[in-house]
């Protein structure tokens, strides 16, 4: 069956979402690794796991069709192909040596669909390997990964995002995190579900990540430049975007480059066509550069405030803030807690972590229903609601 996926905005009505039910990979987290692995905590997984299970299923209450990416890496996993190349951009990993290499890969190459799937993202610990043998296998600590967990595979958001009815596969500037676009690359290239989605933008050089990318409007993106997409990702994205015919106007929104503010999301998520909540301490601060396209080369202007710049970029008289009026000590802790990070299933209808007490008062209090999940293990990877969800198909806006 062949359909039809495409996303122009933020907050049109939420029909189909990409998820990853967290699993085996969050066992993988230790006191020892969990820094390098961008968790701040050790989750405990079953509990992690409820929270997620009720967020997708309060998705799908609101009649959201929930994919999950482990699913559709099995089904892809059945073709020859994309095995050969799942396999292949694991053994492309210059720690592992040739005799190790070849090992691993006559190990993988046994594995089901569904057992290899389990590897790709849980990775491979030295003692699983059972038939390892040689230099490399020996010296590596009993501690190490052959292959390495995925446990920020979690953050569907920043791994793709699709731009109208084409994908953008991003580049993630973490070393965590860069097999997780090789996976959503193999989805998207095998799956039929997307047989008909020509990619917007592929895995390149310079970094990119989902979580700085917002659709502001049909035709204009914001996307921040800090810890994660550089200026010249923001570039290539602008780039390719224009030359689709996509998107007129993409706004580059400097961040600061902190764990806090990794990613434009973390500070600002839409919630209505004309309305954003932001982080209150960088809202009337935060400044954009309009990118547009000129004659085939990048136009840039002036940095001006962020809500200016979008509002004209939008054509929309003024993009609101909700003022979640905080004192500076609990917008900073709910702001740390993802309570900007909201997701929109549809205009004024968000989903978002039910401890961010107050920015979700406020939220209400501004006329946006709230649908509130619980997220205490789950936020261990600093990311709420938005970061761990890519929409494939919304309704226009
Ligand atoms: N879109 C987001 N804000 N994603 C949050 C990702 C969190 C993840 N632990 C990381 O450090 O990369």
């Amino acid at each position: 069956m062949t359909h039809a996926y495409r996303v122009d905005s933020e907050v049109g009505r939420l029909r189909t979402v990409l998820l990853h039910r967290p699993g085996a990979e969050l066992r993988r987290l230790t006191p020892r690794n969990n820094d390098q692995l961008l968790f701040d905590g050790i989750p405990w997984v079953g509990r992690a796991q409820q929270e997620h299970d009720a967020f997708a299923q309060a998705l799908r209450d609101h009649d959201v069709e929930v994919l999950y990416l482990t699913e559709l890496l099995q089904d892809t996993l059945e073709y020859q192909p994309a095995r050969d190349e799942a396999i292949a951009g694991v053994l492309d990993d210059s720690r592992l040596g040739d005799q190790l290499r070849k090992i691993l890969e006559a190990f993988l190459g046994d594995l089901t669909p569904e057992a290899l799937t389990q590897v790709l993202v849980a990775g491979l610990a030295h003692e699983e390997l059972k038939t390892g043998r040689g230099l490399v296998y020996q010296l590596m600590d009993r501690h190490d990964f052959v292959i390495d967990p995925l446990p920020n595979l979690l953050f569907t958001r920043d791994s793709s995002v699709w731009v109208g009815d084409r994908v953008a596969v991003t580049s993630l500037a973490m070393p965590a995190r860069e097999r997780e676009t090789a996976l959503a690359q193999l989805i998207y290239r095998h799956h039929p579900r997307f047989e008909n989605v020509a990619p917007v933008y592929e895995p390149a050089l310079e970094h990119l990540e989902g979580g700085d990318v917002l659709l502001l409007a049909p035709g204009v993106l914001a996307i921040g430049t800090g810890e994660r997409t550089t200026p010249a990702g923001v570039e290539r994205l602008a780039r390719q975007v224009f030359a689709s015919g996509l998107v007129h106007t993409v706004l580059a929104v400097p961040i600061a480059q902190d764990r806090a503010t990794m990613h434009l999301d973390t500070i600002c998520t839409m919630v209505d066509v004309d309305k954003v909540v932001m982080y209150p301490a960088v809202a009337y601060s935060l400044t954009a550069y309009t990118v547009t396209s000129e004659n085939g080369d990048l136009r840039v202007s002036r940095a001006r405030p962020f809500l200016e710049a979008a509002a004209q970029a939008m054509s929309i008289d003024r993009l609101s803030v909700i003022d979640t009026g905080l004192d500076p000590v609990t917008a900073e802790r709910e702001q740390w807690d993802d309570g900007n990070n909201t997701l929109a299933v549809g205009p004024r209808l968000a989903v978002a972590y039910e401890r961010n007490v107050e920015t979700n008062a406020r939220l209400e209090a501004a006329g946006i229903e709230v649908i509130r999940i619980e997220g205490s293990e789950l936020g261990s990877g600093r990311g709420g609601p938005r970061c761990m969800s890519c929409p494939v198909l919304r309704d226009p806006a």
